[in-house]
């Protein structure tokens, strides 16, 4: 298959990108984070994160992100919601869009959101239900689509079946997240020919974590197979608490850098992303995981 004239990319970092640090980060950093990726040209950003503030303390400032965002016109800025309780709340902010996240894997399911795959499939449904009612888009992520660091290998056929049941349930795009990074191409490939049986390609993205290195490939791959959205976080900030050795997502400069060599549209100033990833890096003290952020740095 040619590859795609355009790609949508998700920008994660203010919530995939920071929950996992230690230390409390201002809000006001969090908020110029926010600004800055939708000034470089970023169309939607997944701001906040309405969990419990006593699984994930970094996120426990939702509410004040979701209602001091500066919202510039064509950005989409988003929640993750895993209940009703955090829907409500992100519907009292005012949200346009939020996300429900399963996975594929028993075990990752109950150490992440404490409860089955089926439980927390049912209790998606209220969520979808409420949302559609407040006419609020629901995006799904399946996280351990290559992979679990509780289970090990995963098979395609069960991150279909959960990638179904929550694009039949009215997710109306389904986000393929390989959350320790532990898949390599042939296998992303085989993923997502093996969920794109169910749902057209168009409604996948790809949430690719690059803890072995593999996430550009991977990309590479599945951009091959039609996929023409791609989740992604500057400097590469990230990890799930909950995903033993899972380290950061794939750099959203190094996917902006790899999209143009591919002559793909992504409407981002890459130049303007990669100060945002040097900006925020420092800001919070951590190395920049982007090798082109790095790279242009030292022109
Ligand atoms: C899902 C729950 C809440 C279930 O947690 P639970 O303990 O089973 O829930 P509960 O309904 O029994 O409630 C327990 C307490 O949590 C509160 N509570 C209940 N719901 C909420 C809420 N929405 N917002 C705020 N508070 C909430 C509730 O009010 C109560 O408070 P208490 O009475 O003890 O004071 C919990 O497990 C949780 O918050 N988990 C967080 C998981 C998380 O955020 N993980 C990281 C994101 S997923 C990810 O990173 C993967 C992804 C998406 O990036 C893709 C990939 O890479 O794979």
């Amino acid at each position: 298959m040619p590859f795609p004239k355009q790609v949508r990319l998700v920008e994660v970092s203010p919530r995939d990108g920071l929950q996992n640090e230690p230390s409390p980060i201002a809000t006001a950093t969090k908020l110029e984070l926010i600004d800055r990726l939708a000034a470089a040209g970023i169309t939607y950003i997944e701001a906040a994160s309405f969990v419990s503030p006593k699984w994930v303390p970094q996120m426990a400032d939702h509410r004040e992100v979701m209602t001091g965002l500066t919202r510039r016109p064509g950005v989409t800025y988003t929640a993750l919601t895993p209940n009703l309780k955090g829907l409500e709340a992100a519907l009292e902010c005012g949200v346009e869009e939020v996300a429900v996240f399963g996975a594929a894997s028993e075990a990752f399911s109950q150490k992440n959101i404490n409860c089955s795959v089926a439980e927390s499939l049912a209790r998606f449904e209220p969520v979808l239900e409420r949302a559609k009612q407040a006419k609020v888009r629901v995006r799904g992520y399946v996280s351990c689509v290559l992979g679990c660091p509780y289970e090990g290998e995963i098979a395609p056929a069960k991150v279909a079946d959960v990638s179904k049941a929550l694009y039949e349930m009215g997710c109306y795009e389904v986000s393929l997240g390989d959350t320790i990074g532990v898949g390599t191409p042939l296998a992303a490939k085989r993923m997502v020919e093996t969920v794109s049986r169910d749902i057209p390609m168009g409604k996948l993205a790809a949430h690719f974590h690059d803890t072995y290195g593999q996430a550009l490939a991977n990309l590479y791959a599945v951009l091959e197979e039609g996929i023409s959205v791609i989740d992604s976080s500057v400097a590469g900030l990230g990890g799930c608490p909950y995903a033993k050795g899972a380290s950061g997502n794939v750099a959203s400069e190094d996917v902006v850098y790899l999209l143009n060599g591919l002559g793909i549209e992504t409407g981002i100033d890459l130049n303007k992303l990669a100060d945002t990833g040097t900006w925020i890096t420092q800001a919070i003290g951590r190395p920049n995981r982007s090798k082109v952020s790095v790279a242009l740095a030292a022109k």
